[in-house]
Order: structure tokens, then sequence, then C-alpha cells
């Protein structure tokens, strides 16, 4: 039997990087690593190599194509020589929220931005960080000559003939994501970011969804890479009436659309996907480190959090909006997380931990629902992410996002939408291959519908009420 075609795809999330290696052909995944990144919003790029240099350790033997699937939004500043003049700001840093405000108002509001690149910025968008950048760290700024994105680097760093700044390149799911280039008309828009810098700087180009872009030292092929959600779409070969719904760092819910969004609300942001397609999308900055944070205040380990919350006979009233890290979907960068409804019945650790599921699930049923009101049919939700690993998600998730819920087998679907894009790439062929998506058995509802419907009015209503207090600086 001759041997399988080998690539490799990673996903270099906020986490960590993770990378497989797959038969080309089937998908089959042959060989695996990980390796964990820094914690903290503004991250040296140098960490991802690093994290990429060990998770790749030993695996690469035979690989003839890679690809780089990245968290979005990311912006890091490159000077003329290709090194790296900050620290990379990454998607969920809130510290460009008065940008934001300055630029939406600027260009006419948040209509002009959806009309002009199909999003409306909120401070995870790379151009509000370019505004935040050029006030905060001046220095730096001043010796900027081009903004990319992670993947855009992680790429352009393996390239075996990089020079500089010159040649380097990104996609269009990941280039929607920066607010400078529109998903609508396939364009950059130079003077949005001339708006938020002061000054033009150097692009990428962007790159088509099956190119090679370059070649590794190893004489690997390297495909052009796009944003996580984006590689994670193509990892799961979302159908229509398919909506992912992600439980990272970030919580996502995204579907495949054929025509581009713009959503003037600025709920979902109108991405681009990695197939020559569009990927409204939807995002939370608060999704599986909820669990794992009431989990270490409650000093259980996350299998005994997951029981509790399963157990636990209803949140009975007890609420938690999940804003940890302050949110991003409702737009509340200076939000904190609040409880509400605490009683002495319901002041209790089980309780604590099925109001933090309910509570980040909410978050996401919204996000569901305003794809939803972009027209978007949802058939299935297919739960994704670390967080999709819980117990009390898979039973709670039914009822609360109004849809039946499908359990991809937990697998790393970026890293392996990734490898289908450079085994597409490899094989030039007009689509990406074929590869099957094994389904698991979630664990069995436990919510009824009616129950859903109240904690979701409960919910709303504790959001609806504390927003004065939420959307101020005050307590953050
Ligand atoms: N069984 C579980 N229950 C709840 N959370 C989990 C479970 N397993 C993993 N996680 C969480 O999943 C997160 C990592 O998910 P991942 O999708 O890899 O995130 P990212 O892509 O942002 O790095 C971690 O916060 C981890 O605590
Ligand atoms: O900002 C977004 C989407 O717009 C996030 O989804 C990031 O792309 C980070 O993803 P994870 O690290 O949580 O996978």
């Amino acid at each position: 039997m001759s041997q399988p075609r080998l690539v490799a795809g990673v996903d270099c999330s906020t986490q960590a990087t993770k990378v497989v290696v797959c038969d080309a052909e089937t998908g089959a995944v042959l060989r695996e690593g990980r390796a964990p990144h820094p914690d903290g919003t503004q991250v040296d790029p140098a960490e991802w190599w690093k994290a990429w240099e060990i998770a790749s350790d030993g695996l690469l033997d035979g690989v003839e194509a890679i690809s780089i699937g990245g968290q979005q939004h990311g912006m890091v500043l490159l000077d003329e020589a290709g090194e790296v003049v900050h620290p990379a700001v990454l998607w969920n840093d809130t510290a460009s929220a008065d940008a934001t405000v300055e630029l939406v108002s600027e260009l006419g509001g948040p209509g002009a931005w959806a009309d002009a690149v199909g999003s409306v910025p909120v401070p995870s968008f790379t151009v509000t960080k370019l505004r935040w950048v050029s006030g905060a760290a001046p220095d730096a700024a001043a010796r900027a000559a081009a903004v990319v994105l992670p993947h855009d680097w992680m790429t352009h760093r393996l390239a075996a003939d990089r020079s500089g700044i010159s040649g380097i390149t990104t996609d269009r799911g990941d280039a929607s994501g920066t607010g400078w280039w529109s998903p609508a008309t396939n364009t950059y828009r130079p003077d949005l970011v001339e708006r938020a810098f002061g000054r033009s700087l150097e692009l990428p180009r962007v790159a088509g969804p099956a190119e090679i872009v370059g070649q590794t030292a190893g004489g690997a092929a390297l495909a052009a890479g796009t944003g996580d959600n984006m590689a994670a779409a193509l990892g799961l070969d979302l159908q229509p009436g398919d909506v992912a719904v992600s439980l990272g760092t970030s919580g996502t819910a995204f579907a495949r659309s054929d025509s581009p969004t713009a959503d003037p609300t600025g709920l979902v942001a109108g991405f681009a996907d990695a197939t020559g397609g569009y990927l409204p999308l939807v995002c939370t900055l608060n999704a599986a480190r909820v669990m794992s944070a009431t989990a270490q205040l409650l000093g259980m380990e996350l299998a005994e959090f997951d029981e509790a919350a399963l157990a636990s006979s209803g949140s009975q009233g007890l609420v938690l909006l999940p804003f940890l890290d302050g949110e991003r979907t409702p737009d509340l960068p200076h939000s904190t997380g609040l409880v509400y409804g605490l009683t002495r019945a319901t002041m209790q650790p089980a309780t604590m931990a099925r109001a933090a599921v309910e509570g980040l699930l909410c978050g996401l049923a919204d996000a569901v629902d305003a794809l939803r009101a972009q027209g978007l049919p949802v058939h299935r939700v297919l739960l994704l992410g670390g967080g999709a690993r819980s117990r009390a998600v898979q039973a709670l998730a039914p009822a609360l996002l109004g849809a039946e819920v499908i359990l991809p087998e937990p697998a790393e679907y970026v890293a392996l939408g990734a490898a289908r894009q450079a085994a597409w790439a490899l094989t030039g062929t007009d689509t990406p291959p074929t590869w099957q998506v094994p389904v698991g058995k979630p664990e069995p509802s436990t919510m009824t519908d009616a129950e859903a419907a109240k904690v979701r009015s409960l919910y709303s209503h504790v959001l609806t009420n504390t927003q004065p207090v939420l959307s101020t600086p005050y307590n953050r």
C-alpha cells in the first residue's frame, strides 16, 4: 500500500498552539502536538513561535503542506525589517474601548461601518487597536511599517525565503476581521487605516483560498492559512442550516453564507470564510473560562464542577452575567461579571455552578438569535471548543439554544480545518477534499423548553436592568 500524503494544520489560538498532521486524502489524524501560550491580552509573537516549535517537534517528517489557523484580529506591528515593534494586542484586549467609540462616530456611526466593511468595530477589531496604539505607544507606532494578523505573521515566519515585510500574505477570512477590508467588494479600505493610525501602513496581500504562498525551510508548501473560526468552519464542513457554536476562550456562533451580511446593530460581524464565501459570526469574550473560573472559586476540579451543574435542581432564580473579562457581545467592554438572585437557598456551590453554565449559554443563545435575525436558518447547532466537553453544557444547550445539538467528536477543528486547507492547496482541486466529521453522542437534554424560556427571560431582565452600571468604567 502506498504511503499517505501528509499535511499539517495549526491552531495558533489564544491559550495554546495545537498541531495536527493528517492524511491529505481522508483527514485521518496521524500525529498531534500542543504547547501553551502565556496568559495576557498583549503577547510577544515570539511566544507563538516558541509554542509552535514545541508543539510541532518531531511531527513534521514527510509533511508536504502546512496551513496556519490563528486567533482573529490580533494586531502585530512590524518595522521595515519585519521586526515586531510592540507586543501583539489580542482580540480580547479591551484597551481600545475609547478608540472604538471615536472611530465609530467619526465615520458616521455603526451603519456607515457596516456598509464599509460588513461589521461594526468593537474593541476586538484590529482597526481600533491601531488608533489605540498610536496614542498609547507613540514610539512603537512611529517605527511601524506594516500591520499583520497572528496567522499572517506565523505564515511569514515559516517561509524560507522571507525578507523584511515583503511578500507577507493574509486571506479573505482573517482580513475580514481587521475593519479595513470589505468582504462584499473584496478590497482594502486603506483610508480606514489612515483614519485610525494617522498614516498609511503596508498591508498583506490577500491570497486565494487554495493558493500556495511559499515554502518552509523543510520544503513543505505553505497554504494561505486563515482565522481560527474560518478554519473551524472548514474543519466541520458546515452546511446550510448548520450553526457552529464554539466554547473556547471566546464564545462564537457562526454559519456559512453565500452572500455578505452587514448588520448595523453590530451584533453579527459580516466576516468572509476560507472558501470564497461568507461567515456571519457573533463573538463573546467569555466562554470556557467562565466554567474554569467558577470551578476555581468553588474549589472544584472541572469534572466535579460539571457534575454539580448537571445535578443541581436548576438555578432557582440565580443569574450569573459572565462578563469576567469585560464583554464584546453585548458591547460592554467595561463590564464585570454580576451575580443576581442570591438567597440562602441559592447561595450554594451547585446552584452557582449551574448559574455559570446557564449564564454563558444564555449569552450564546442571544448570539444564535442574532444570526436568526439576519435571516440565517438554524437547523442544527454543532458544539465545539474545549467547553463543549462539559456534560452540563451538552445537557442544557438544546433547550437554551432552541435547536438540535450535534456534538462532533472532540477534536481540534481549527487545526483540522487548516490541515484541510493545506490538502486543498497541495492537490490543487477545485474544492477542498471530502473529509468525514465523526459525530459523538451528547449528554441527553435535561431542560424543558419552558424552563429554558424562564431562564433566558430572567437573564435578559437582569442584563437590561443593569446595563447602566455595566457600561461605565466605574467598576473596572
Ligand atoms: N470538560 C470541560 N469542561 C469545561 N471546560 C473545559 C473542559 N475541557 C476543557 N475545557 C476548557 O476549554 C478551554 C480551552 O478550549 P479551546 O477550544 O482549546 O480554547 P482556545 O481555542 O481559545 O485556546 C479551557 O478554558 C479549558 O478549561
Ligand atoms: O475574536 C474572535 C472572533 O471574532 C475570537 O473567536 C478569536 O478568533 C479567538 O478565538 P479562540 O482563541 O477563543 O479560539
